[in-house]
């Protein structure tokens, strides 16, 4: 322990009196205090008027004093700027804990005030704990990982109370066809009625649906989601308004409560309402039409709350005339109509909803995802019939192939867009060899990408198309997503 004033613990009697107003020894102060001043990089006293009666050497060394005992009864604000000493003699509260800048250097200091027997400030010590933020890093960064844990985990648990992951800003997009959607959807969130949204695959139906409950006075209430494709229609009646208990012989006797019950007082959203076969659509209606539903073999009718948000990519005026959709049903649902355009037609959101999907797919990955301007152009070659899901897929394949992890540029788009797009000239780059697993899986979401293409975005056709049932194409386009 260095001692300017050359007389050993001499300093420390100036300092202290026998016990100091906590009731604190001598002895322990004097044992306290050299362990605290050798630990740290630094130490320094002053009296009443903020005048330096005492610096060791290490301090003296971390100010670049030539001549340390110079340094003896100045203001110690001549000395050191930056510091709080005077503002803890004068008001007699530590500050325990601090950042102080010197010579662009940043210093972590404590400072505390002592006194006389008489309980009168005569002074204040200052301790610098560590002369560069370094060896607090770790601490730091995980400090601010714990607390991006939290709030990604507040919010995570926020929109799972309201069933919702999406809110309106997750409906990415300033051009005027998005802002008109986002207006509509506005709307809708402020009215307490049915809407029907209109749009292909993968544009953004069960965002907005989910958005639109989200800021609705049912926020607070369930939002549950029915696929009625993937469905099988034997299943869909049991699905929507439930099974009362020993409605079937053998195994399963319970109560299965249906979808019109866990929504109640909250939303239902109906996805690929277009798919629902005509008897459903006659029981669809009277629920809505009554607010009532009757389980599968209960002779009882329960009465149901909710709003109903239908979307569709089909056409249903068209279905109409075909006779595959009952009318009253169609006005029934379509009290408030959202037309959300296809990727294509807003190609001036490109840009943005790449920066958009790309963070979301580096969301807790070691990744970095970018894109440039090439990037995005070879991007709006493309026609999109997968529209933003599509669009999120593409570009996850494109960072998986992309060797540095780094920014997308144009070779590495057109590397991964899928082959049937006749506008794209095809760079002759090899692909690397990858896991047979993902080569199918890329080989199966190519030959449904194409089907949706042939198409144009109708899934019933596309899995016509591909050999399999709608719902295997549904849950492969969930998996896909
Ligand atoms: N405007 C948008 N901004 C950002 N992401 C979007 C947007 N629209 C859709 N997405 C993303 O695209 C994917 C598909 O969206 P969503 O499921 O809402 O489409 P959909 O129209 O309901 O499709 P489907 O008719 O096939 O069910 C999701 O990953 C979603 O996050």
């Amino acid at each position: 322990m260095s001692d300017l004033q050359g007389d050993g613990t001499g300093y420390m009697t100036q300092f202290f009196g026998k016990t100091n107003r906590s009731g604190l020894t001598r002895e322990l102060i004097e044992a306290l205090f050299p362990m605290f001043e050798e630990a740290s990089a630094g130490a320094i006293a002053v009296d009443r008027e903020a005048r330096i009666t005492w610096i060791n050497h290490s301090y003296s060394q971390l100010l670049g004093l030539k001549d340390p005992t110079e340094a003896m009864g100045r203001p110690v604000r001549q000395v050191i700027p930056h510091t709080r000493m005077p503002e803890v003699v004068e008001t007699g509260k530590p500050l325990l804990l601090d950042i102080m800048e010197h010579n662009e250097q940043q210093l972590v200091v404590t400072r505390l005030p002592f006194y006389d027997d008489e309980g009168n400030i005569v002074g204040a010590v200052a301790f610098v704990l560590y002369d560069d933020l370094q060896p607090l890093t770790p601490l730091v960064s995980k400090f601010r990982r714990l607390h991006q844990d939290l709030a990604a985990a507040r919010k995570a648990l926020a929109r799972k109370t309201r069933g919702t992951r999406y809110s309106l800003g997750d409906f990415v997009g300033a051009s005027p066809a998005a802002l008109e959607v986002k207006r509509r959807a506005r709307l809708a969130a402020g009215r307490d009625m049915p809407v029907l949204l209109l749009g292909e695959t993968g544009t953004g139906k069960e965002v907005l649906a989910q958005a639109i409950h989200s800021v609705s006075v049912r926020a607070e209430k369930p939002f549950v989601g029915v696929n009625v494709a993937a469905i099988p229609d034997n299943l869909l009646e049991a699905e929507f308004f439930g099974v009362a208990p020993g409605a079937y012989t053998g195994a399963d006797r319970r109560t299965r409560e249906g979808k019109f019950h866990l929504a109640n007082g909250g939303t239902l959203f109906l996805d690929e309402v277009g798919d629902m076969p005509l008897p459903l659509q006659a029981k669809l209606l009277r629920a809505l039409q009554e607010g009532e539903i009757e389980p599968l073999g209960s002779n009882k009718v329960v009465s149901v709350d909710v709003r109903v948000i239908a979307a569709t990519s089909r056409n249903l005026e068209t279905m109409i005339a075909d006779g595959e959709f009952r009318s009253d049903l169609y006005y029934r649902l379509n009290v408030l109509e959202i037309a959300i355009p296809p990727l294509r037609d807003r190609m001036a959101d490109l840009g943005v909803l790449c920066e958009g999907l790309l963070e979301e797919i580096c969301d807790g990955l070691d990744l970095r995802g970018e894109i440039n301007d090439a990037g995005v152009a070879a991007l709006s070659s493309y026609d999109w019939p997968g529209n933003i899901r599509e669009l999120r897929n593409v570009l996850e394949r494109a960072l998986t192939m992309s060797e540095d992890g780094g920014v997308l540029d144009a070779d590495a788009i057109f590397r991964v867009l899928p082959r049937s797009s006749v506008r794209l000239m095809s760079t002759n780059t090899p692909r690397p060899v990858r896991p047979l697993a993902q080569t199918i899986a890329d080989a199966e979401a190519q030959a449904i990408e194409e089907a949706l293409v042939a198409t144009r975005g109708n899934r019933t056709r596309a899995a016509k198309l591909l050999g399999v049932s709608r719902s295997v194409l549904y849950e492969k386009l969930a998996k896909m997503s």
